[in-house]
């Protein structure tokens, strides 16, 4: 009986990249199945984040394919990380993170919550007001639901720039995290303006543009 091949957690072909009426890329291609860390790359404008709208459901695809987990519609809901963190002010850091959470479906323990927290180095921070934190802790809050959402949550992480305004170690410790998350069956495209040491692809929009 011949072995069946997985089915590719995102496959995209002849996508074109497009924000409006003006197309940036056309024909890109790119398949991520479990375990894939891949590395989008781009000079500043080539359309990274517009790629990242387009795969999280954000903006419309008007030309080309994509396949998650094999099927047009989303049967998956990614995770989508982008440059607005989605972080209220008024709330504390713990109720910040929780709502993050509620987005998918998981309700928090207060265990959960501190674990999470100090994975990110903001042990002690619970209850602060959001609106107190620098802007790398601030980022930490935001990172902190990586730390709890397994790929049987949501298999794919679309992630845009996720390591800006972090320092080294925060990175170091990012880096861990994403291996494990493709490790245990998730699938990950992120753009960073610095080296992704996990990755083991990576996708030059450049060579795609109009
Ligand atoms: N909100 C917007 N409305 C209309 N056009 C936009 C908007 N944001 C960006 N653009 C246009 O879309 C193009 C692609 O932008 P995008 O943010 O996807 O690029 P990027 O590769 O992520 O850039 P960067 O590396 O600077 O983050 C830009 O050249 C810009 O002209």
């Amino acid at each position: 009986m011949p072995v069946s091949m997985p089915v590719p957690v995102l496959s995209c072909h002849e996508l074109t990249v497009q924000r409006g009426e003006i197309p940036l890329c056309e024909g890109v291609a790119l398949e991520l199945s479990a375990g894939d860390i891949c590395h989008l790359i781009g000079a500043n404008g080539t359309g990274k984040t517009t790629l990242l709208m387009q795969l999280a459901g954000l903006l419309p695809v008007l030309t080309g394919e994509v396949h998650y987990q094999g099927s047009k519609t989303l049967p998956i809901q990614p995770l989508y990380v982008s440059h607005q963190l989605g972080i209220h002010p008024s709330l504390t850091v713990a109720q910040n993170l929780t709502f993050l959470l509620n987005l998918y479906g998981i309700t928090p323990s207060r265990d959960e919550i501190d674990a999470a927290l100090n994975w990110v180095g903001l042990q002690g921070f619970e209850t602060i007001s959001s609106s107190h934190l620098s802007a790398g802790q601030t980022r930490r809050i935001t990172l902190a639901r990586l730390y709890l959402l397994t790929p049987k949550v949501t298999p794919l992480w679309l992630l845009d720039e996720p390591f800006t305004a972090l320092d080294v170690d925060m990175v170091a410790r990012m880096e861990v995290r994403l291996r494990e998350f493709a490790d245990m069956g998730g699938a990950i495209l992120m753009t960073s303006h610095q080296p992704v040491a996990v990755a083991n692809q990576v996708l030059d929009l450049s060579g795609y543009m109009v």
